[in-house]
């Protein structure tokens, strides 16, 4: 008798089931937002029409409504043209940094969000790298930039940050984070979510269009991992978990699917975040803007497949669509 599949899905409450483990919820979802210097600023970034730079008054208002939605939790990237930038990215961790401003007001007004912080130099040095580099030949020092990201993963930590999420793929920077927040007593309420498995991508233009962080010379390919590099992937994770790592991350998500299931499998017991980048949102974007494809329908799919290759959170800018589908469907 041949084998039939029509039986296990003529229902609703069938199809459900057929697809378990993959429900979408805001639990689910972790939003990334870019923070600037000015108040009330609310600045689109023409790269990925819909997202927007935010001051502290306008974020908040854009929070208001999220947060209604069931929003849970959000990452954040400082972004400057004020501040100075210069070869140690003094700005990432001053007083006057908008992620270390906004914390504590995010932290009085929304009590139950949880708050992660993007820890990096790229949107702070002069050159545009994830690192501090030797003056002598331009190459990254490790030493000396792990334990900058230390001292700024501390910064955010003490303004009030939940999470610190280190995204610059130096080697041992886990360690260097962890050891400095159990040093000064933020063992216990901090958490360390690892950009473990981050690739070398074409992706992530329109971020560095955000976030004013494009390298001004050169490109990431000697920290961040090259993209058919399946076992690196797994020497990255393996290493960050060792290093005391709570949360593992791949990014970015839909030409990673394989490398995102990998992880899941190795590692059962992390939480697995995936990171659907800006490159990412902008190709479903302007394809739904031009008419190939259903805008909702395919953002869905595309979370789907990343719950199903083992993803429990998932870090997108199509978390406000995806809220207020979600809240209609109640
Ligand atoms: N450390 C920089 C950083 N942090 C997050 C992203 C990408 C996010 C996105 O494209 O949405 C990048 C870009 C890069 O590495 O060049
Ligand atoms: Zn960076
Ligand atoms: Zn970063």
């Amino acid at each position: 008798m041949s084998k039939q599949l029509h039986s296990a899905i003529f229902h609703p409450t069938l199809r459900q089931w057929a697809e378990s483990g993959t429900e979408i919820t805001p639990k689910n979802l972790m939003y990334p937002v870019f923070v600037v210097e000015n108040d009330e600023a609310k600045e689109e970034i023409p790269s990925m029409p819909g997202v927007c730079r935010y001051g502290s008054k306008s974020l908040i208002k854009a929070l208001e409504l999220l947060v209604a939605k069931g929003l849970q939790a959000v990452l954040l990237f400082g972004v400057i043209d004020q501040l100075p930038k210069n070869s140690t990215g003094t700005s990432a961790d001053s007083i006057d940094n908008p992620v270390i401003r906004l914390l504590p007001m995010l932290r009085a007004k929304f009590p139950e969000l949880l708050i992660a912080c993007d820890v990096c130099l790229c949107p702070y040095t002069d050159h545009g790298h994830c690192g501090i580099l030797e003056s002598s030949d331009g190459t990254i020092n490790n030493d000396a930039s792990i334990a900058r990201l230390a001292e700024i993963a501390l910064a955010y930590a003490k303004a009030g940050a939940h999470i610190v999420a280190p995204s610059d793929m130096m080697d041992n920077r886990i360690a260097a984070i962890k050891g400095i927040l159990k040093r000064e007593g933020f063992q216990e309420t901090v958490a360390l979510l690892s950009y473990a498995v981050k690739f070398a991508s074409g992706f992530y233009g329109p971020f560095r269009d955000a976030a004013k962080s494009a390298p001004a010379f050169g490109d990431r390919s000697c920290y961040q991992l090259p993209s058919g590099a399946r076992g690196l992937a797994a020497q990255a994770a393996a290493r960050d978990v060792a290093e005391g790592a709570d949360m593992l991350m791949v990014k970015p998500g839909l030409a990673y699917l394989d490398i995102l299931r990998d992880v899941r499998n190795n590692y059962p017991n992390h939480p697995l975040f995936v990171y659907q980048v800006s490159g990412e949102y902008a190709m479903i974007h302007w394809a739904a803007a031009n008419g190939a494809l259903d805008l909702h329908r395919a953002v869905f799919e595309t979370m789907k497949s990343f719950r199903r290759a083992g993803a429990d959170v998932i870090i997108t800018y199509y978390t406000p669509l995806i809220l207020e589908e979600l809240s209609k469907r109640l």
